[in-house]
């Protein structure tokens, strides 16, 4: 079947919701087009259904189609930036990469060259779905081109133990090994979002000593949105950005279709709005992870997913010299009017 599409500015945008329901038609993320359907695109979105890393519930493999499902709401125009992204770049579903389930080292191969095909070709890479050992090949992947990259990792978790039964590529452990590798930054990287109980005091001095600076959640409630997104924005600065996003850095009443649930979690308004904080930063390239889909609840943790790539397009469609407040950023009084 033939469905418009919203073009504005020669970019071929969603399936258009005024003639088709949205919950009609294939899924492709924000029923925008395939990638075979564009010239050009300057931002794919690919899926990456895998999950052969996990340390307790499987079912991150489920994530990527499940993030599509769940991004059929998404409309054009973002009020809180001020930015139609689909008008600004073009932007296409790539589909998903083919992750060989039953060996580690030949999916991150995998994974590693499919993201650099994209990252040297000049798209910018969002991937969606998986387990968080997919981490390692994408900042690889980022790295071979714009060398070590500061890192904002959202997360519950630190990601940066060691080994799990002796494996090195495991969820647990993607951000110990990319400090090994040289391919972060460590005077650019900071975890989000960390909270819940830990194997000893150690986790925590291997941490630092990596380079990671810590926002926990605690100190997201304590500190606000606003003075989270100052100190992240110092510690990036305008180095090659990489966002690393395990969906678990929400609380599990926003996202319970996680793998390694924690409570004490973001809201899913704080975790947006701190990205939106990252307007005209360096961004390269991005990533959500650990969607549990046999988990979720009411397309809870898709709907949070889908909207956190919403804003990662956002970031990009308005590039690295859009200035820091911005027009809708911190004033969101004004943006509907009448209430200020
Ligand atoms: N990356 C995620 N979601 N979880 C890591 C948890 C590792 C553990 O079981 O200790
Ligand atoms: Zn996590
Ligand atoms: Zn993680």
């Amino acid at each position: 079947m033939d469905h418009p599409r919203v073009e504005t500015n020669g970019r071929i945008g969603p399936v258009n919701a005024a003639l088709t329901p949205r919950y009609a038609g294939l899924g492709t993320f924000a029923r925008l087009p395939r990638i075979e359907d564009v010239s050009k695109a300057d931002v794919a979105v690919v899926g990456m259904p895998w999950d052969s890393g996990v340390s307790y519930r499987p079912g991150a493999r489920f994530g990527a189609t499940h993030v599509r499902e769940s991004s059929r709401l998404l409309r054009p125009f973002n009020p809180a930036q001020s930015v139609s992204p689909f008008a600004e770049l073009q932007v296409a579903d790539a589909g998903d990469v083919a992750l060989n389930p039953f060996n580690i080292d030949e999916a991150l191969k995998t994974a590693e060259e499919a993201a650099a095909q994209f990252v040297s070709d000049g798209t910018s890479l969002i991937t969606i779905g998986g387990d968080h050992t997919l981490a390692l090949p994408l900042l690889r992947a980022h790295a071979k081109k714009h060398g070590p990259v500061a890192l904002l990792h959202f997360d519950a978790h630190l990601d940066t133990w060691d080994t799990y039964f002796g494996a090195e590529y495991t969820h647990g452990t993607p951000f110990r090994r990319a400090f090994e590798e040289g391919i972060i930054d460590s005077s650019g990287v900071c975890h989000v979002g960390t909270r819940g109980p830990l194997y000893g005091t150690q986790d925590l001095e291997d941490d630092a000593r990596f380079g990671f600076g810590v926002v926990t959640s605690n100190d997201v409630m304590r500190m606000g949105v606003d003075e989270v997104v100052g100190f992240l924005r110092e510690r990036v600065g305008d180095r090659p950005l990489y966002v690393s996003l395990d969906i678990d850095v929400l609380d599990p009443a926003h996202a319970p279709g996680t793998g390694t649930p924690e409570p004490g979690g973001l809201t899913s308004r704080e975790l947006l709005e701190i990205l939106r904080g990252l307007r005209g930063t360096n961004l390269i390239g991005a990533d959500v992870v650990e969607v549990a889909p046999p988990y979720d609840h009411a397309e809870l943790t898709g709907l949070a997913a889908a909207n956190v790539v919403y804003e990662y397009m956002s970031l990009l469609a308005l590039g690295k010299d859009a200035p820091a407040g911005g027009p809708a950023y911190g004033e969101s009084n004004t943006t509907y009017g009448e209430s200020k």
